[in-house]
């Protein structure tokens, strides 16, 4: 590219003919509008970013800078124009609106072209200027600052002040198609994913990535602090780091069972007996010349020594002692502060408490400890088939599973729990369970009914009392695993699938959950690469979980094998496995023998 351009997708209007929701935001054929535009503008420009007054933390969610307009109320167009003109990073400027997805890949080049030396191209579509699909200098900026502060408003106007020149797309009718009413969307639905039953699942999934990327991206960790006892501190995370108040140890003591003696004796054929120096009961005197104490692992090195020598290097007759071999200066000696120094940090905030940290903090004397409080996640199962334990079976019915694995899983990320049973594939039950639980919690969390069937409500009720950031990834299992707000509260909505719960979980919903309960950094599980023993099926499209054991072979080598039937219902798999052997989404068939990544399993 010859010059450096920067792009900014507009999405500050009031989309009064869409029910005032945010047209930016509106489901696609699985993605938000604007993502379309981001996709095939992203790779066009250098910096992009988006003008938004509205729900910006969901805009930022999807990776790029958030711009609001400066200029109070909404203005128009204009007003952001003014906004992407003061942010952009390059001398040229982009800007095309959130609601039109169907962008060329060429855009910027024929902008560029058109723009030559002037102020503005503006495209024509063969009728008419589209005064908002326009590359800009940079220049123009004081320009629009003085039309907008004298009260202009039409954006021709303007654009007849300046340097205008024309950009012919009227070959690109699509560029100027936009969506602004229901009807409009579903149609762009229909020529975007024609094969899709006006679900989006056809559509391309996210990359598991991204999706990751997005979510992490969006939760921002929650703030409440409390006071706990150590021991109840364990599992939960630090909100204040911890820092030594003394050294420790306190004092240089013995890392050996012996005498405590001064080096510079070492001529002497032997030493008198002065005292002893247990653990808990210091010598108090002074070392003098041809003097040693008896001291025990942990007693206190006495004034006047500077070695230890163990007590299999010297014989005691009386209270005279032979030194066999004598120690080095400072032998086994264990010196104050050599574990932690005053004002070291041990602990950062941010830390999930352990049990060695438990042990840690306690050496310093410390009793109490400042957590944040703990993330309160509410949940529920999806399905008429459900029913819950203790319950009798009838023709077609099963047992909840899910909310067992589920309970499992955030019990040991230390999550307060609420859980709300099972509900019923009946809108008006579902909207109310959600209700509840969004009234209740940080975060709710459901399983089942997020696919394209004709009982699966939860995608719809989330985009009418909600906003979905992303309903369809390219995970397996685990596809339409679905994140977004549901009022107040982050909604994750699991597959029912009992295997895509336990992977969705582990894989994506946990990262979140450990940086809303302020795990910083949140753990990352370890992945590494072993040789696999079976024979794995794969077929390129999604990033594949599938279940394996590591083992130790006969031969004493490390490996992993697949625990066989790999069905997203099978739970059997996910008991008899230890760890996920994770396939690229590229990758295809793999004989035995192939190496592959493999995670051990945290959570299970
Ligand atoms: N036409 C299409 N069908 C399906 C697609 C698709 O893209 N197009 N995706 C499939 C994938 S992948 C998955 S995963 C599932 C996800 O389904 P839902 O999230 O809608 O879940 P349900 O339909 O409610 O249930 C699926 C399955 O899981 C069982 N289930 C549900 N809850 C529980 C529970 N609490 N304990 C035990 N078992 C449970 C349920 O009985 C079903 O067998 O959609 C595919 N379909
Ligand atoms: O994603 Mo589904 O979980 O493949 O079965
Ligand atoms: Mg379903």
């Amino acid at each position: 590219m010859a010059h450096s351009v920067s792009a900014m997708i507009l999405a500050g209007g009031r989309a009064t003919r869409m029910g005032g929701q945010d047209k930016g935001l509106i489901a696609l054929a699985g993605q938000p509008m604007i993502q379309h535009v981001i996709n095939t503008i992203a790779p066009q420009v250098d910096h992009l970013a988006i003008n938004a007054n509205r729900n910006q933390a969901d805009y930022a969610a999807l990776g790029y800078p958030v711009i609001g307009d400066n200029i109070s109320g909404y203005q128009g167009p204009l007003a952001g124009m003014a906004a992407g003109l003061a942010w952009s990073p390059s001398e040229r400027l982009l800007m095309l609106p959130c609601d039109g997805p169907l962008v060329p890949n060429d855009l910027v080049a024929r902008l560029l072209a058109a723009l030559g030396d002037g102020d503005v191209a503006v495209a024509h579509d063969g009728k008419r200027l589209q005064p908002v699909h326009v590359l800009l200098h940079r220049r123009c900026l004081p320009s629009l600052q003085r039309f907008i502060a004298e009260g202009g408003r039409k954006i021709d106007r303007w654009y007849a002040e300046l340097d205008q020149r024309t950009a012919d797309l009227s070959d690109q009718q699509d560029l100027f198609v936009n969506v602004n009413t229901p009807m409009e969307r579903d149609a762009m639905e229909q020529r975007l994913n024609p094969t899709a039953n006006n679900c989006g699942h056809d559509a391309p999934s996210l990359p598991v990535e991204e999706a990751l990327a997005r979510m992490l991206n969006a939760v921002t960790p929650i703030t409440g602090r409390r006071q706990l006892a150590l021991r109840s501190a364990l599992g939960q995370v630090l909100a204040e780091p911890i820092t030594a108040p003394a050294p420790v140890p306190a004092h240089d003591n013995s890392a050996m069972d012996g005498y405590a003696l001064r080096t510079i004796d070492a001529k002497q054929k032997s030493l008198q007996l002065v005292g002893s120096a247990f653990a808990g009961h210091p010598f108090t005197g002074t070392l003098s010349a041809g003097e040693c104490v008896r001291i025990m692992t942990g007693g206190v090195v006495p004034a006047g020594a500077d070695a230890v020598v163990m007590q299999e290097r010297a014989e005691r007759d009386g209270n005279t002692v032979v030194i066999n071999q004598w120690p080095e200066l400072s032998e086994n000696i264990r010196r104050a502060g050599e574990d932690l120094q005053t004002g070291d940090i041990i602990l950062p905030a941010g830390r999930r408490i352990t049990a060695a940290d438990l042990g840690l903090i306690a050496s310093t004397g410390q009793a109490e400890v400042t957590t944040w409080r703990p993330l309160r996640v509410a949940f529920f199962s999806t399905g008429d088939e459900l029913r819950s334990l203790g319950e009798v079976l009838e023709a077609g019915q099963i047992y909840d599973s899910n909310r067992y694995t589920i309970y499992g899983m955030l019990n040991n990320l230390h999550i307060e729990i609420i859980d709300r049973g099972v509900v019923k594939d009946d809108e008006a039950a579902l909207t109310q369970a959600l209700d509840e639980c969004a009234a209740d919690a940080d975060v709710v969390l459901t399983s089942g009914g997020v696919s394209v069937g004709e009982a699966d409500y939860m995608v719809k009720l989330l985009r009418a009392h909600g906003e979905p950031h992303f309903w369809s990834i390219a995970m397996k299992p685990g596809r339409p695993l679905t994140f977004g707000r549901y009022r107040e509260a982050w909604y994750f909505g699991l597959p029912g699938n009992p295997v895509s719960v336990m992977a969705t979980f582990a894989q994506m919903v946990a990262p979140a959950l450990r940086k809303l309960a302020g795990e910083n950094p949140p753990y990352q599980a370890p992945r590494f690469q072993l040789p696999c023993l079976s024979d794995l099926r794969k077929k390129p499209g999604r990033q594949e979980f599938q279940r394996g054991r590591i083992i130790t072979t006969e031969s004493g080598q490390r490996a992993v094998e697949s625990v066989g039937r790999q069905g997203s219902g099978i739970l059997r798999s996910m008991s008899d496995a230890n760890c996920f052997i994770v396939l690229p989404a590229d990758a295809e068939d793999m004989p035995a023998g192939s190496q592959v990544e493999v995670e051990p399993f945290t959570l299970t």
